[in-house]
């Protein structure tokens, strides 16, 4: 007998792939919430691919385990109803319409017909039901591999960089939906190394680098975990008079002639500005993003391989 999961927590657990020339994951452990969307990014060749197989069994690990639900996928009862993957750009039969590519998938997978409207209609592909997926832009197959990932109205749904090719209105778009899934409780995982997409789409991230976890949490735990301190931008008349009264801050000066300042607060430059009679015309704090998170934490990490 199989097990039927009742929550869609992922926990991997010091899983471990080791080919002849590389450590592609190499103990890797992390949690992953029900009811969030998660990014896990990494760069090219961190084993954002390789660990995602892994949870799916399409890979066997060297060490370690991960378990969708308490389970590992091979034993799910059902796993068509517990997990959902698009793993990579989707395919289908060029001559086959939308709707008969899900037909198929139905067909093959036990479920009923219905369910093929019923997945097109989620990622707004109803219009398209009867077009050739030949005639599929890349936006239209990345919601048709989607919609066949749903087919079995999973409790996880997991998703290799599926922001790969989107344009602006198409990232919005999957926003609403993967945020629409999470709000039903489910488990939804994307892969990207597309931090800037990352940082819209979702609410926790797991970095990883070279096969091992470099960070996780919120978006906003891991950008203030990583003491990548803020920069302050200060414009004034008089940036030297204004340097002195900050003894031993660092500063460069941006593009247009500010000053950016590190390791030091808003509050401690205008109150210093004050002290020394100097007027100030700019005085922001400009909190780094994750893209720049992103680099300094992976930075060294043998990041491209
Ligand atoms: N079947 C394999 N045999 C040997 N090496 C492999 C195999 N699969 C992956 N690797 C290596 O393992 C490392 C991790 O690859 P993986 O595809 O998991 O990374 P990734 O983070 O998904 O990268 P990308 O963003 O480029 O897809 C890479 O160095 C890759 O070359």
């Amino acid at each position: 007998m199989g097990n039927v999961i009742t929550d869609g927590e992922i926990v991997v657990s010091g899983l471990t792939k080791h080919y002849k020339q590389v450590k592609a994951v190499d103990g890797l452990s992390f949690t992953i919430q029900p009811g969030r969307v998660t990014g896990f990014l990494g760069p090219n060749g961190a084993g954002k691919t390789t660990t995602l197989r892994m949870i799916l069994n399409l890979v066997s690990p060297t060490a370690g385990t991960a378990t969708i639900g308490g389970s590992r996928y091979a034993d799910l009862a059902e796993p068509l109803h517990a997990v959902g993957a698009v793993l990579e750009a989707s395919s289908a039969h060029k001559g086959r319409t939308g709707r008969n590519h899900l037909r198929v998938v139905c067909a093959a997978a036990g479920l009923p017909d219905s369910r093929a409207d019923e997945a097109l209609e989620l990622v707004g592909l109803t219009p398209a039901a009867k077009r050739k997926f030949k005639g599929y832009s890349l936006g239209m197959r990345q919601r048709l591999g989607i919609a066949a990932a749903m087919l079995g109205d999973p409790r996880v749904l997991i998703l290799d960089e599926p922001a790969n090719g989107l344009d602006p209105e198409g990232i919005r778009w999957m926003r609403d939906l993967l945020q629409k899934l999470a709000g039903e409780g489910r488990t939804i995982l994307v892969s990207s190394h597309l931090l800037s997409e990352m940082e819209l789409l979702a609410d926790d991230v797991v970095i990883i680098a070279a096969g091992r976890l470099v960070a996780q949490g919120t978006v906003a735990e891991v950008i203030g975990k990583a003491g990548t301190a803020g920069t302050v931008r200060v414009r004034t008349p008089h940036p030297d008079t204004l340097l002195g009264a900050l003894d031993g801050i660092g500063s460069s000066h941006g593009d247009d002639g500010a000053l950016l300042l590190t390791g030091v607060t808003a509050e401690q430059v205008g109150d210093a500005a004050l002290r020394a009679g100097v007027a100030i015309h700019e005085l922001v704090t400009e909190r780094p993003d994750l893209e720049r998170v992103f680099l300094d934490l992976t930075a060294g990490k043998e990041a491209i391989r």
